[in-house]
C-alpha cells in the first residue's frame, strides 16, 4: 500500500520543479521529490523515514502535523536564503495523517529574482525578528547542534519526542557541552515556539536578590525598587519557557520558593498582597551532581523530582572524540565568517593534538582554541604555533600516568607528521629528512593510522 502511494505521489510530482514533501503523523518524511532532494543535496530516497527536523532547514512540517492548521506562503530560511513554503496538514477520517509541504518557486532564477526584490523588506524584516528574539530569546534549534556521536544523536531524537508536551527537563552536562544550545531547541519544537524563551543564570544572581529577580517587586516593596515595580523572570516567561541555567547553584530558600511556584501555579512578587498564576515550562541545566548535593542538604528532594521529569545527559567531549573533527569544521567556517579571516584546515600536528586533548571546556574550549588560532595564523591553516601555549605546551609535554613508550611513540608520531607536512605531502622527502627509510616511514604511518 505504501508503495502505490509513493507510486502516486511520483507521478503526481516527480516531474514538477516546485519541492514538494510529505511527512506522516510523527514528522517523518514519507516522500520527496526529485527536485527537493536536488535543492537540499539529499538523495531523497536515502532520507524516507527520517524525522523533517533533520533534514529541512527551520521547517515547521511536524508543528502542523500537530497543530493540525494549513500554514500557507510561509517564509523559511535554508542556507541563508528565504523561501516560501505551504504547509498543508493531510487529513483521514477527520484525523491528520500526515502533511504535506510545497516550495514556491519554480525555478532558482525566478526565484533569485524575487528573492532580490523582497531582501529590502526581509532586512526589515529580521531586525524586527532579531528584536523580536530579544523578547523570544532562544536562538537555536537542533539543526545548530552538530554531532555524529550516536550518543548525542540519541539524546536529539529524545528532544524531538519530548519537546511538545510541557514536561520539565532536565539537561546535565559539564560545562561547555552545549547544554544552552539543548534548552534552546526544546523551546524552539515546543508549542511555546512564539512565546518567550527566559534564561536565568542561577549562579550569577547575588543571594539577596535572588527573589525579586525572580518574582519580581512591587513599587515601594524595599529601598531603591523602582518606580512601578520590577517583572521577575518568571512573569516574563509567562506563557513560554524559564531556563533555570546552573540550578545546582541556587541557594535553597529560593529552591522553596521555585517549587511553591511550581506546585501551585502561582507566584507572589516581593511586597505583592496577592499571588499571581503564572505558566511556565522549566528546563534546569547543571554540571553539579544534584544527588550529592542532596545527601549534604544543599539541594531540595522534592525539588529535583519535580524538574527532573525527562532528563537528557550531554556526554563530554572526549567521551565523543568523533565529535572533534565535525565541530571543528563547524567551528572554522562560523568563526571564519565572524572574523572575515578564511582558514579552512588545520595542520597534522593540530589535527593529532586535537584528537589527543582531553577538552576539559568542551566545546567552549575547542571554539575559544579555534578562535585564538585564527586571529594568530597567517594563512588558511591552523599550525601548531598558532596555538595557545597551554595547549601546545601539553601537547610537548609528558602528561601523569605516560610510559616511556608513550612518549617516544607520540614523540614519533608529531616528527613524522611535521616532516610529511613540510615536504607538502611527498613521503620519499619526508623519510629523507627524517633519515629513515621509506618503507619504515610508511610502516610507522601505518601503525600510528596518520
Ligand atoms: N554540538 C554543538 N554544535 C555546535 N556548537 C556547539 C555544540 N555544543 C556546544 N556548542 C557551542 O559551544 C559553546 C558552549 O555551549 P553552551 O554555552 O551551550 O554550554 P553549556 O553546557 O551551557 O555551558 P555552561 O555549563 O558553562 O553554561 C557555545 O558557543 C555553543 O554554541
Amino acid at each position: 500500500m505504501l508503495e502505490e502511494r509513493n507510486h502516486v505521489l511520483e507521478t503526481l510530482f516527480g516531474n514538477v520543479k516546485h519541492c514538494i514533501v510529505v511527512v506522516d503523523r510523527d514528522g517523518r518524511i514519507s516522500y520527496m521529490n526529485e527536485s527537493y532532494g536536488r535543492f537540499l543535496e539529499v538523495d531523497q530516497k536515502e532520507i524516507t523515514g527520517r524525522h523533517v527536523t533533520e533534514v529541512i532547514e527551520n521547517t515547521r512540517m511536524h508543528i502542523v502535523v500537530d497543530t493540525g492548521e494549513e500554514e500557507m506562503a510561509d517564509l523559511q530560511k535554508i542556507r541563508g536564503d528565504y523561501m516560501i513554503a505551504h504547509r498543508i496538514p493531510l487529513q483521514e477520517d477527520g484525523e491528520v495523517i500526515g502533511a504535506l509541504g510545497m516550495v514556491l518557486f519554480r525555478d532558482t532564477d525566478e526565484w533569485k529574482i524575487m528573492n532580490t526584490h523582497i531582501k529590502d523588506l526581509l532586512l526589515e524584516l529580521e531586525t524586527y525578528r532579531s528584536q523580536m528574539q530579544h523578547v523570544n530569546g532562544a536562538k537555536y534549534s537542533l539543526h545548530d547542534i552538530i554531532t555524529t556521536s550516536p550518543e548525542v544523536l540519541q539524546v536529539k531524537e529524545k528532544i524531538r519526542k519530548t519537546a511538545y508536551s510541557d514536561v520539565s527537563v532536565l539537561v546535565r552536562g559539564e560545562s561547555g557541552t552545549g547544554k544552552e544550545l539543548f534548552a534552546h531547541s526544546i523551546h524552539h519544537l515546543s508549542e511555546r515556539s512564539q512565546q518567550p524563551f527566559i534564561k536565568v543564570n542561577c549562579a550569577a544572581i547575588p543571594e539577596h536578590l535572588i527573589e525579586a529577580e525572580l518574582f519580581g517587586y512591587q513599587e515601594g516593596a524595599f529601598t531603591g525598587a523602582k518606580k512601578g515595580g520590577k517583572p521577575g523572570k518568571f512573569q516574563l516567561a509567562h506563557g513560554g519557557t524559564l531556563f533555570l541555567d546552573e540550578i545546582g547553584d541556587m541557594p535553597l530558600h529560593a529552591q522553596v520558593k521555585i517549587l511553591r511556584a511550581l506546585q501551585e501555579g502561582e507566584i507572589e512578587a516581593v511586597g505583592a498582597e496577592k499571588p499571581q498564576a503564572i505558566d511556565v515550562r522549566i528546563i534546569a541545566a547543571t554540571n553539579r551532581p544534584l544527588e550529592a548535593l542532596i545527601k549534604e542538604d544543599k539541594f531540595r528532594e522534592d525539588l529535583f523530582y519535580r524538574i527532573n521529569v525527562v532528563q537528557i545527559d550531554i556526554p563530554p567531549l572526549r567521551r565523543r572524540r568523533g565529535d572533534i573533527k565535525v565541530l571543528t569544521k563547524f567551528l572554522l567556517k562560523k568563526l571564519s565568517d565572524r572574523t572575515g579571516k578564511r582558514v579552512e584546515t588545520l595542520a597534522p600536528d593540530v589535527e593529532a593534538l586535537f584528537n589527543k586533548h582531553d577538552w576539559p571546556g568542551n566545546v567552549r574550549e575547542l571554539e575559544n582554541v579555534i578562535e585564538s588560532a585564527i586571529h594568530m595564523t597567517d594563512d588558511g591553516e591552523i599550525r601548531y604555533g598558532d596555538l595557545p601555549d597551554y595547549l601546545s605546551s601539553a601537547g610537548n609535554g609528558q602528561r601523569a600516568g605516560q610510559t616511556l613508550k608513550d612518549v617516544v611513540e607520540e614523540a614519533e608520531k608529531t616528527a613524522i607528521l611535521r616532516a610529511i607536512e613540510e615536504a607538502g605531502g611527498d613521503k620519499c622527502t619526508a623519510a629523507d629528512r627524517l633519515g629513515i627509510g621509506k618503507s619504515s616511514l610508511y610502516d610507522k604511518v601505518k601503525k600510528y593510522d596518520l
